[in-house]
């Protein structure tokens, strides 16, 4: 590792269809996003690990040893079977993490996940691998937190990596005078797995949609941990739209979940229809052509107001995002919100015969609703390594200062 370390990054995403259902073991369609989660690691001094996350104000440092001897607690000794990636974590694992570093027991401030999700990552991953790594990690985003587009899942995604890395459980894929590489796909899917312990720790009951597309990048299928590609994704223009009000993944789908046990007959058939809608969806995907096409376009604006209906029956909508949803269909465009709900983001379809002016009358009455949209690319490359190189002085800077 050079001097400046080694720098991971990995994107958001957009789901487009399956939001909750997919937690429910029905399928999503979700693409990554040109917005993305870096990762410094550096070697550390004095037998330190400190991590530095701006995003969520944290600046904390640790012995080296003193995390030993608590890895040594969770294990009960050289157990590590307690500490394995296919196995939740344990909420008495996460009682002790939690009591270390000065957490309340009902941690939900996103300071306090960001550091219980990091120290059982790195104390899981070192105890399967090695010894507790001395390294900084500073960790920073261009994504909004808490917002439905997946940054806890980038943040748990860079983690799995630079932790694999620094216990040598992963190659290092970049070759000399190269400025990023990707994983191969057998260590893809390891990062994959324990960023998705990461998730656990974060939403108390993902579905592992998220950390699928922060790994692997482009769009893809999810449904019950299996994960396949699209065939074929043709440019989409999308509009977000971030609400700017603030809720918690793992509290919505508790929410969901509690919805379903005392309705069961009402909400599983709501479950099953938005099953269908993500099957509709691809299909109309799959046979449009790779450039725009206008009369696609209707069948996939009534999917979204369809789904968009289905996520307020099961409990996760909010008036931000009637209102959003309202904005945008009076310039004749059709949304629905993206991700857990309850505020955060919504997405708008932007057909390619959408005039430039109503698209930008939306976006200015949105912007007067005190939202902030903007657009962005879709189908972005998965975790990815960059050369040190990529660490310019701006970013350094940004970092020493914040
Ligand atoms: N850049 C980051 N640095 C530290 N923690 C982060 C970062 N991004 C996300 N997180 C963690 O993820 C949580 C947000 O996750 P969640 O509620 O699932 O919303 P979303 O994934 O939609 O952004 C934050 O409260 C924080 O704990
Ligand atoms: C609601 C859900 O389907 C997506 C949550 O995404 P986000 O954390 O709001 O970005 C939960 C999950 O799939 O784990
Ligand atoms: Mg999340």
């Amino acid at each position: 590792m050079s001097e400046h370390g080694l720098l991971v990054s990995a994107p958001g995403k957009v789901i487009l269809h399956g939001e909750h259902a997919v937690v429910h073991g029905k399928a999503a369609l979700a693409v990554a996003l040109g917005l993305r989660t870096f990762l410094r690691l550096r070697p550390g001094g004095g037998e330190r690990l400190r991590i530095h996350l701006p995003g969520v104000g944290v600046r904390r440092e640790w012995d080296v040893a003193e995390l030993s001897a608590l890895r040594g607690r969770l294990t009960g000794g050289a157990n590590t079977a307690d500490f394995d990636e296919s196995k939740s974590p344990g909420v008495e694992q996460l009682d002790v993490l939690k009591e270390f570093a000065g957490i309340a027991a009902d941690a939900s401030a996103p300071d306090s996940l960001a550091i219980l999700a990091f120290l059982y990552m790195c104390l899981a991953i070192s105890a399967k691998y090695g010894d507790v790594p001395s390294v900084d990690i500073a960790v920073w985003s261009e994504l909004p937190t808490g917002a439905g587009l997946g940054s806890s899942a980038a943040y748990a995604v860079c983690l799995a990596a630079a932790l694999l890395h620094a216990c040598r459980a992963i190659s290092c894929p970049l070759k000399d005078g190269e400025a990023t590489a990707r994983w191969p796909e057998e260590e893809m899917s390891l990062i994959n797995s324990w960023a998705f312990q990461g998730e656990r720790v974060i939403h108390g009951n993902p579905s592992g949609v998220d950390n699928a597309v922060g790994t692997w990048g482009g769009a893809l299928r999810y449904q019950s941990g299996k994960i396949t590609s699209l065939k074929r994704v043709p440019t989409l223009r999308i509009l977000l739209t971030n609400t700017k009000v603030p809720r918690s993944t793992k509290v919505l789908v508790a929410g969901v979940k509690e919805k379903i046990l005392k309705f069961p007959a009402i909400m599983n058939p709501v479950l099953d229809s938005i099953d269908a809608i993500s099957q509709e969806c691809q299909s109309v995907l799959e046979a449009m052509p790779t450039n725009p096409s206008p009369e696609y376009y209707p069948v996939l604006e009534e999917l979204f107001d369809i789904n968009q209906h289905h996520l307020n029956v099961i409990g996760v909508g909010h008036p931000s995002l009637d209102r959003l949803c309202r904005v945008t269909a009076s310039h004749g465009l059709h949304s629905k919100l993206t991700g857990a709900g309850g505020g955060g983001c919504g997405i708008t379809l932007l057909p390619p015969d959408a005039t430039p002016l109503a698209v930008e009358a939306a976006k200015r009455d949105l912007c007067a609703c005190g939202f902030e949209c903007w657009e962005t690319d879709i189908g972005a490359p998965g975790v990815t390594l960059h050369s040190s190189s990529a660490l310019n002085a701006e970013v350094l800077h940004a970092l020493s200062e914040s």
